[in-house]
């Protein structure tokens, strides 16, 4: 008899990825679907033994393929020794159901998958609470189990079959219920951290969000700026929370940069609605760097996705959008290539469009800084005169503005002309009222 405490790995549970192409819907390669399928479903720690591209003429209301198809694959998944089926679509329930009767195997869609990923991820309590909201809203359409039961019955007494209908009603019960406690909890939530959001308000910093596609390398760029060592990883959906750190710009202008969740194609709407304050507060950045990965076969697929999002999001009152493009991976293209990129860049990068950068060489990071600074260097001039005795106001200014002008008249004043953010003009103005022409 074998012990039980031999080994303590569990096993990684071998998987199918099957990605329908419905061709018309979508301008992308069905072989980029498929790797992003699989790169999701390794995200998960699937062991992904298969991969395979279905065309799908036309969908089946039962099954999703025509039974043909559903037995093909089931050779497919046999031979496989698989334990579930990623399918990269949206299934019904019902087409879920059957396929795992089919299949005898575990059936999980693209928005299962992405919130058992996120699920897996969230660190912050807001977080956590966001991704569980759109998990409950998910499973609440289809109550079949989650993942997670999965994992706990392996090895254990299998199917006990499905529930019946009073389960059923409980479930939805209990759903209801506690979708309703965390509604109330995240409000609770996001109400202190809209009190933080107003505190940090009064620093007169400028602020600048990172979002992108997934794997796009924002967590990389966010270390590579900041100096800090944020998890960035060759994997989908790697940073889930928001972290924000305070950077130095050139001429020594700070700002605080935010490194994001990325997105992703058909985002499941039930994320995009419980990340909605997340999303609002990129919305309320000064700046927004869209970090792309330009060495990607789908980098313009991904960037339209991530506008569309972007799209979503309003913006605050009184403020214009400026997203800057940051084309990141450049040393992963070839040198030709590599040279058509960054000549583009550079055209663009003198309107404030684009900056071709590697995070990882650190090549580009120079006149990315420089980028920035320009761009989020817009605050208003404002003229000032200081008594010889307000050495005070002078390092006040220099601390929270940018000085562009100083000249001591024989009389000893000083007169300067210092670009002020609109809040440090606001604190100014409260402690030195009489220094403002
Ligand atoms: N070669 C190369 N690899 C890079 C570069 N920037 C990032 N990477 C790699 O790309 C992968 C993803 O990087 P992350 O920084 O985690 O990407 P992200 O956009 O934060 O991804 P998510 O948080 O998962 O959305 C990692 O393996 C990085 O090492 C780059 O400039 N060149
Ligand atoms: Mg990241």
């Amino acid at each position: 008899m074998t012990s039980k405490h031999i080994d303590h790995t569990v096993p990684l549970i071998r998987a199918v990825v099957i990605h329908p192409d419905r061709r018309s819907d979508s301008p992308r390669l069905a072989s980029e679907r498929l790797e992003e399928a699989a790169g999701l479903a390794r995200a998960l720690d699937l062991d992904v033994r298969a991969e395979e591209i279905v065309r799908l003429r036309s969908t089946t209301p039962a099954t999703l393929f025509g039974s043909g198809k559903v037995e093909e694959l089931a050779a497919l998944i046999r031979a496989a020794d698989a334990e579930a089926v990623v399918i990269d679509d949206d299934l019904s329930p019902v087409q879920q159901r059957n396929l795992e009767k089919a299949w005898e195997v575990k059936v999980i869609d693209r928005t299962g998958l992405i919130l058992e990923i996120f699920g897996r991820r969230a660190r912050t309590k807001e977080g956590r609470l966001q991704v569980e909201l759109a998990r409950l809203d998910y499973e609440r359409s289809r109550l079949v189990r989650t993942w997670t039961h999965l994992e706990r019955q392996r090895g254990g007494t299998g199917s006990t079959g499905g529930p019946g209908e009073t389960q059923i009603e409980l479930d939805r019960r209990l759903i209801a219920d506690r979708i309703v406690r965390l509604k109330a909890e995240l409000e609770e939530v996001r109400r202190t951290r809209g009190l933080h959001r107003k505190a940090r308000k009064k620093v007169p910093f400028p602020s600048v969000a990172l979002v992108g596609y997934t794997n796009a390398g924002k967590s990389t760029l966010f270390n590579r700026l900041t100096g800090s060592e944020v998890f960035a990883k060759d994997l989908l959906f790697a940073t889930l929370d928001t972290t924000q750190r305070t950077i130095r710009l050139p001429q020594g202008r700070p700002a605080i940069i935010a490194d994001t969740v990325g997105f992703i194609s058909d985002l499941p709407h039930e994320l995009v609605e419980s990340f909605r304050a997340t999303l609002e507060e990129v919305g309320e950045a000064d700046l927004i760097l869209h970090v792309r990965d330009i060495a990607s076969t789908d980098s313009d697929a991904q960037a339209k996705d991530v506008e569309a999002v972007l799209e979503q999001i309003p913006t605050p009152e009184g403020k214009t959008r400026r997203v800057l493009e940051v084309w990141n991976k450049i040393d992963l293209l070839d040198a030709d290539v590599r040279e058509a990129v960054t000549g583009q860049a550079e055209r663009l990068a003198r309107e404030g469009k684009a900056v071709a950068v590697s995070a990882w060489t650190g090549e580009g990071i120079e006149p990315l800084r420089e980028t920035i600074a320009a761009l989020i260097d817009d605050d208003p001039e404002t003229r000032l005169t200081l008594q010889p005795d307000q050495g005070e106001a002078l390092a006040w200014l220099y601390e929270n503005g940018r000085v562009t002008f100083r000249d001591t008249d024989a009389d000893g004043l000083t007169h300067m002309v210092v670009r002020l953010h609109p809040s440090a003009l606001g604190r100014l103005e409260r402690l030195y009222p009489d220094i403002i022409d």
